[in-house]
């Protein structure tokens, strides 16, 4: 190639990067190609596309027309011929001007996708198919003005460009992606301050039953400032005793900020987590603190934390070991005081031992676990638990009285396996009220089906009569068997037929709580205290019901 052509090339690339890289904001940026283009090309529109091999699609990302950028956010289905259209595209410039009507479909799909902003008619394209060593990330087309105007020497500059306009294409679709996150943690923030009082509002139904050792262990953590992992299946409640600890805390009026490390895309978590400096990536226009900076003289709750990737657990292990944090891009240390709840319902140690989670960071973490028991390993909550979310729910869907639970459900809901626990269960009482708000609730037909019973059926037989130790089930699977027995045989309780409503189920609980302890409402081994309430709680609560006081009376 002649001297000068060489020279000229080098110009015309040059001014294309310059024109690429003179903005960050996609706009500016793909309305300052259009022109440096339209200098050398004989161009309409210019159009940018992503291929989405996952979705079988050609997503339609802008259009530029005379200078003027349109947003359009269209996917353009491939179907099976994903394959021939890659294969269509493997040269990497080429020039179409098929009429219209002779157009392949996914052509006239492209055509009538930006049909609002450019009148369908014969045209011209120059497409170039923009890729990483990855593979194809999308294309550009360059819409001529009239068929035929593009020629082999429109088709060789073109292809001068592809490197750099597939880096710009990466670059640019990154910063919108990070731009689009930043914008949902921002709106995530707001909802969490929302979420913190929603929780603080939300009593602990068992605080004294079936989380009494947990809500022990709570109180034993009130003075000190050691980081605690919290164990459970899902719907446990995790969240809520997080919320318990920091409150209990020293640090309760300093920031309390919550992460979930499984709803974080592993690209961006370290700098959610630990921050970035300016320039640490495309888009990082300013430098940022994590969330560990901003909650510095406070509590982290890091929820999900099995799911956090091996990078993100490496700079986890330096804040818990070091107390620094060094932001990404930055080479400066920063200290910081945090206070660390970590939440799981993996099993970090078999993680361990597959190689996925630290052993050192797991070591680190497990200075207090706090194991949190499924709901069958306390049953004996479930009936405090439907009270207080039929009353609840019924509240906020302003129904003019509380539905009764009927009187085949609470046995069936008893022996049941709650996989998806407390949350399950006021998914439950939410859905059954919404479908029958007169009542009576029958939940027990809402319950799904659990291999070896029918649905609503219970999973275990209930035919030894065997009074209640209120006291986590030795045997999860099996359902509360005990218990259920308990509200079907106790001689002095009602009968199966007579059990049809919740307050009579409490009257029977805080009856038998009274037989127990002789009559004795307040005090050492008092009613009150068994049953986990405030004696005077309990007094009211025997008005309302017309439980007599006395010792021959509740006793007799
Ligand atoms: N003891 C409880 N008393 C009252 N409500 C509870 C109790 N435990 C859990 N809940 C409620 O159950 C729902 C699930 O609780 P939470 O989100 O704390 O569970 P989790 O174990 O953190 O769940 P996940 O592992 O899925 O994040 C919430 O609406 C919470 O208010």
């Amino acid at each position: 190639m002649a001297q000068s052509s060489l020279k000229d090339d080098f110009d015309f690339f040059r001014q294309a990067v310059h024109a690429i890289s003179s903005t960050l904001n996609l706009e500016q940026a793909m309305v300052s190609i259009f022109h440096f283009l339209k200098r050398h090309f004989p161009l309409e529109a210019v159009s940018m596309h992503s291929l989405s091999l996952r979705m079988s699609a050609l997503h339609l990302l802008f259009l530029v027309i005379r200078g003027r950028f349109h947003y359009l956010d269209e996917l353009i289905p491939l179907g099976e011929g994903a394959v021939n259209y890659l294969q269509n595209l493997e040269r990497e410039v080429r020039i179409t001007s098929k009429p219209h009507s002779e157009q392949t479909e996914v052509s006239k799909l492209h055509s009538l996708a930006i049909s609002p902003y450019l009148p369908q008619k014969d045209r011209a394209y120059l497409v170039a198919l923009l890729s990483t060593e990855q593979g194809p990330v999308g294309h550009l087309a360059l819409i001529g003005s009239r068929p035929g105007c593009f020629n082999a020497e429109h088709e060789r500059k073109l292809d001068i460009l592809i490197p750099v306009l597939s880096l710009a294409m990466i670059n640019l679709q990154s910063h919108r992606e990070v731009t689009e996150l930043q914008r949902r943690l921002e709106i995530a923030n707001l909802g969490l301050a929302a979420e913190m009082r929603r929780l603080s509002e939300t009593p602990m139904i068992g605080a004294r039953h079936g989380l009494r050792r947990v809500m022990d262990a709570v109180a034993q953590l009130a003075g000190r400032d050691v980081p605690v992992l919290i164990l459970g299946e899902t719907g446990t409640g995790k969240e809520l005793i997080a919320n318990a600890i920091h409150r209990v805390s020293s640090r309760h009026e300093a920031p309390y900020l919550k992460v979930n490390c499984g709803a974080i895309p592993d690209t961006l978590i370290d700098s959610e987590l630990f921050g970035h400096e300016k320039g640490a990536f495309t888009g990082a226009v300013t430098g940022r603190p994590g969330r560990f900076e901003q909650a510095h003289g406070g509590t982290l709750f890091l929820d999900e934390v099995g799911d956090m990737p091996p990078h993100a657990q490496t700079r986890f292990l330096r804040v818990l070991q070091d107390g620094i944090i060094q932001r990404v891009g930055g080479s400066r240390v920063r200290s910081v005081d945090v206070r660390i709840i970590a939440a799981t319902h993996r099993n970090l140690k078999a993680m361990v031992e597959a190689g996925t989670f630290r052993e050192d960071l797991y070591y680190r973490l497990n200075v207090f676990p706090l194991a949190i028991p499924s709901l069958r390993e306390r049953s004996q909550d479930i009936p405090s638990l439907i009270h207080y979310y039929v009353g609840r729910i019924s509240r906020r869907l302003r129904l003019s009285q509380t539905p009764q639970l009927d009187a085949e459900s609470l046995p069936k809901l008893l022996a049941y396996s709650w996989p998806g626990n407390v949350r399950e269960l006021e998914n439950l009482v939410e859905r059954a009220l919404i479908l029958n708000p007169q009542g009576p609730l029958r939940l027990h037909t809402h319950l799904p089906l659990e291999s070896g019973s029918k649905a609503g059926e219970p999973m275990v037989e209930m035919t030894q009569p065997q009074l209640v130790v209120s006291h986590p089930r030795k045997s999860p699977a099996n359902g509360d068997k005990s218990l259920a027995r308990e509200f079907l045989s106790d001689p002095t309780g009602p009968s199966n037929d007579s059990l049809p409503t919740l307050d009579q189920a409490m009257t029977d609980h805080i009856l038998h709580a009274l037989r127990q302890c002789g009559g004795k409402i307040h005090g050492p081994k008092g009613a009150a205290e068994v049953l986990g309430v405030n004696p005077s709680t309990l007094r009211k609560r025997m008005d309302k019901l017309g439980i007599p006081y006395g010792r021959k009376r509740a006793c007799g």
